[in-house]
């Protein structure tokens, strides 16, 4: 983790109607940090990554990345200042392999944010950096197997790898474990651990499991407020988070 601020809320509210959905939010991601949003069902959280990633217009405040202000740019227009939302497995080329899907989203990254590099960055770079990606990503084996031959889980290790691979320097993940088995949850950890190294994370994840395991910090969401942003341990011992809580396990 960085001193620099990668991701900075200041003040964000969105209204949908009359119902105030995120109330006045402060956030400030650092870079290189894995950051993890948590909050009760309903709280806002997809409100907020839609925000984030431009999907949804902000009704007042502001979101900058590295200090640039992007609050209503449109999605495609915040993806190329570097933030990326990896979605579910919609990403994927289906009918490419596994190869093919890291080579194209390495070319994407080498035409569109590294023109300079375009003609310097040899096939066998390309090959190279895609082979490596696939040994983090645990899919060597799997290289020539189309996308939609894998597993699940192995599909959503696909994904990611493809949105580091796209050169995301801020990757918004969605429950990147959601409806995995416990064995497989604790793979996807471990990618997500090694794999995004040089990023900065902003996750939403139910599973307080896996929170604890990947948090640098978290921030915790209830109806539209963030009502603690620290490091995992002082956020297990917060009265108001256990408040929230109540009833599930935080500890
Ligand atoms: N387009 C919309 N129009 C009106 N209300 C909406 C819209 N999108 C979300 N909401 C409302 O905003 C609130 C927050 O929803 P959101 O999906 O952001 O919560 P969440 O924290 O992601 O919940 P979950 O953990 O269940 O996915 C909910 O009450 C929801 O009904």
């Amino acid at each position: 983790m960085t001193g620099r601020t990668a991701l900075k809320l200041k003040d964000v509210q969105k209204n949908f109607g009359r119902a105030e959905i995120i109330r006045g939010v402060d956030l400030d991601i650092r870079e290189n940090e894995r950051h993890v949003v948590i909050g009760p069902n309903g709280a806002g959280k997809s409100t907020l990554f839609n925000l984030i990633s431009g999907r949804l217009r902000v009704t007042s405040g502001a979101i900058e990345l590295f200090g640039e202000t992007v609050s209503n740019l449109p999605p495609h227009r915040v993806n190329r200042k570097g933030l990326s939302r990896s979605f579910q497995v919609t990403n994927l080329f289906q009918n490419m392999t596994v190869m093919q899907n890291l080579r194209c989203s390495l070319l994407w990254a080498a035409g569109h944010k590294y023109a300079f590099w375009k003609n310097v960055l040899s096939q066998r770079a390309v090959t190279e950096r895609a082979e490596e990606l696939m040994v983090q990503l645990n899919l060597q084996h799997r290289a020539d197997v189309p996308a939609s031959l894998l597993t699940y889980a192995e599909q959503r290790a696909l994904e990611i790898g493809a949105t580091v691979a796209s050169g995301a320097k801020v990757i918004l993940l969605d429950e990147p474990t959601a409806g995995m088995s416990r064995h497989e949850a604790d793979a996807v950890v471990n990618l997500i651990r090694k794999i995004t190294t040089d990023c900065t994370l902003v996750l939403v994840e139910h599973d307080l499991g896996v929170v604890f395991e990947l948090a640098d910090r978290i921030s915790v969401l209830v109806y539209g407020e963030v009502i603690a942003t620290d490091t995992p341990e002082a956020i297990r011992a917060n009265a108001a988070v256990q408040e929230a809580y109540l009833g599930t396990e935080v500890h």
